[in-house]
């Protein structure tokens, strides 16, 4: 890697398929790819994660993360997440909450099961008010529900990695210079 490359990409992954995305920037971009995990995972059983997760959207807990971060190493975070309840997962807002994101480029990406990112990119706006929030891209991944996981592999793999170029030429051309 480019020492002076001074990127991270940030996701959390249940299924692999925001992990799926997060490799193919990473194909892109450099940088390092962060995983970002609980001290406490979350239920294997998709009801009990649905239910926990509601949960915590509604008491506005912070699940606690494994995962440390130095972000004063970087200057530019991509931040990649699934759409879980139509918003942001917890681990997400803890990540966003517990760092210093002042100044810092922030580039959003998403996958969900077919009903978009909801309100997962405005809320990463109303958290990082002193970052430079950049235009996210989101697509389609998983239908965990319907006992679909990975879904982002072979020819779709194919699809996102050019519907991606598309986005972060257009980024560069507005405002991410690398
Ligand atoms: C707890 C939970 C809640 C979810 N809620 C939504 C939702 O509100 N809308 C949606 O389109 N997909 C929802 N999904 C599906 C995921 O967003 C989708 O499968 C995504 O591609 C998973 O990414 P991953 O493989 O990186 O974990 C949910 C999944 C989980 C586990």
């Amino acid at each position: 890697q480019d020492d002076n490359n001074r990127t991270a990409i940030i996701y959390l992954s249940r299924t692999k398929n925001t992990e799926a995305v997060a490799k193919l920037i990473q194909a892109k971009v450099g940088g390092d790819l962060i995983q970002l995990e609980l001290q406490k995972p979350y239920p294997e059983n998709y009801t009990a994660i649905v239910a926990q997760v509601a949960k915590e959207n509604e008491t506005g807990h912070l699940p606690p993360l494994k995962t440390a971060v130095e972000v004063a190493q970087y200057d530019t975070l991509f931040i990649g997440f699934p759409t879980w309840g139509m918003q942001l997962p917890p681990p997400i807002k803890s990540f966003l909450k517990s760092h210093d994101l002042k100044h810092k480029v922030i580039v959003p990406f998403n996958t969900h099961a077919g009903y978009g990112v909801g309100s997962g990119f405005n809320q990463i706006k109303e958290l990082c008010p002193n970052s430079l929030v950049l235009e996210g891209f989101s697509v389609k991944g998983g239908v965990e529900r319907d006992g679909i996981f990975l879904a982002i592999k072979e020819e779709k793999e194919q699809e996102v990695e050019q519907l991606l170029a598309k986005w972060l030429a257009k980024l560069k051309t507005n405002q991410y210079e690398k």
